[in-house]
């Protein structure tokens, strides 16, 4: 059966994330779904063992692959080459360490056949919100999200886990996506030519990290700035006074926000 759905998943360091996540995401999608869908690591060169375990999932008959790259470091360009090297028409990019839970990927390929680009959210009615983050990092979310909100209607532009269709993809002008840090789909979410309207929403409920690390850093934040004022000028013009005047505030309240709380 030809290969309709490509899965997409950025690891540094995950070894102990990739068989479950491996597991549950094929089970998931049940024989029909799984003949057709594989599922791509795109790893930078962890030394943990991570193709080793590829390599054990392959044997036993899963669809799964890993790509090493030696040169490059980083989030949103290990998704890039994935899904430029994917064979599926129906891309998603997910997290390894599970926080992402694979059984929620069905029901995003199924709005994925109906919707150019959609984003998990978990601000969503019924949505159990980040329960074990740490308040810091609550603010920290909420901070870059009231940031990013002027560029989108999408309700969770920070989230990692998301769909797109590959022809979309290719409409993007050569060069214009965003592949520092760690949020490629806001860079989706404002630069691929669709419109608003069109985008659907997965509802998810953000799973627990059990094993690993989290590889937030100050430098992700700051790349995140840079992204973000790109983007307002890309959107507004860079004579948008107004843009450039909230994007500032906004920063303000989140440094704030992030040394005295
Ligand atoms: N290849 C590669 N993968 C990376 C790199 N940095 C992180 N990853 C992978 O990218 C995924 C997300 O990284 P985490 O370090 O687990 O992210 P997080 O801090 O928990 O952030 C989460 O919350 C954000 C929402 O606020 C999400 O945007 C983000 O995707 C993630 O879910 C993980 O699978 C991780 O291994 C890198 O430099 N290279």
């Amino acid at each position: 059966m030809a290969i309709e759905n490509s899965i997409v998943v950025p690891a540094y360091h995950e070894k102990l994330n990739i068989k479950p996540l491996t597991e549950r995401l094929f089970k998931a999608l049940g024989e029909e779904g799984s003949a057709k869908t594989e599922l791509i690591f795109v790893d930078d060169n962890s030394k943990d063992g991570s193709v080793e375990e590829v390599e054990a999932l392959q044997k036993k008959g899963y669809n799964v692959k890993i790509i090493v790259r030696t040169t490059e470091r980083g989030l949103s360009s290990a998704v890039l080459k994935g899904f430029y090297e994917s064979k599926g028409e129906y891309l998603v990019c997910m997290d390894a360490d599970l926080q992402h839970p694979p059984e929620y990927v069905p029901e995003l390929l199924a709005r994925l056949r109906m919707h150019p680009f959609v984003i998990g959210t978990r601000y969503a009615a019924g949505v159990e919100m980040d329960k074990d983050w740490p308040l810091y990092r609550r603010v920290i979310s909420s901070g870059a999200r009231m940031m990013a909100k002027p560029l989108t209607v999408a309700s969770d532009p920070m989230s990692g886990f998301f769909g797109v269709q590959k022809k979309e993809l290719a409409k993007a002008a050569e060069g214009s996506i965003n592949a520092k840090g760690f949020k490629i789909a806001l860079d989706f979410l404002v630069k691929l030519p669709f419109d608003d309207a069109l985008i659907g929403e997965q509802p998810f409920s953000f799973g627990v990290r059990t094993e690993g690390e989290s590889k937030l850093s100050s430098k992700v934040m700051i790349l995140y700035l840079a992204q973000l004022k790109e983007l307002y000028v890309y959107k507004f013009g860079a004579q948008n006074i107004i843009s450039l005047i909230v994007i500032w505030s906004l920063l303000f309240l989140f440094v704030f926000y992030y040394l005295f709380f």
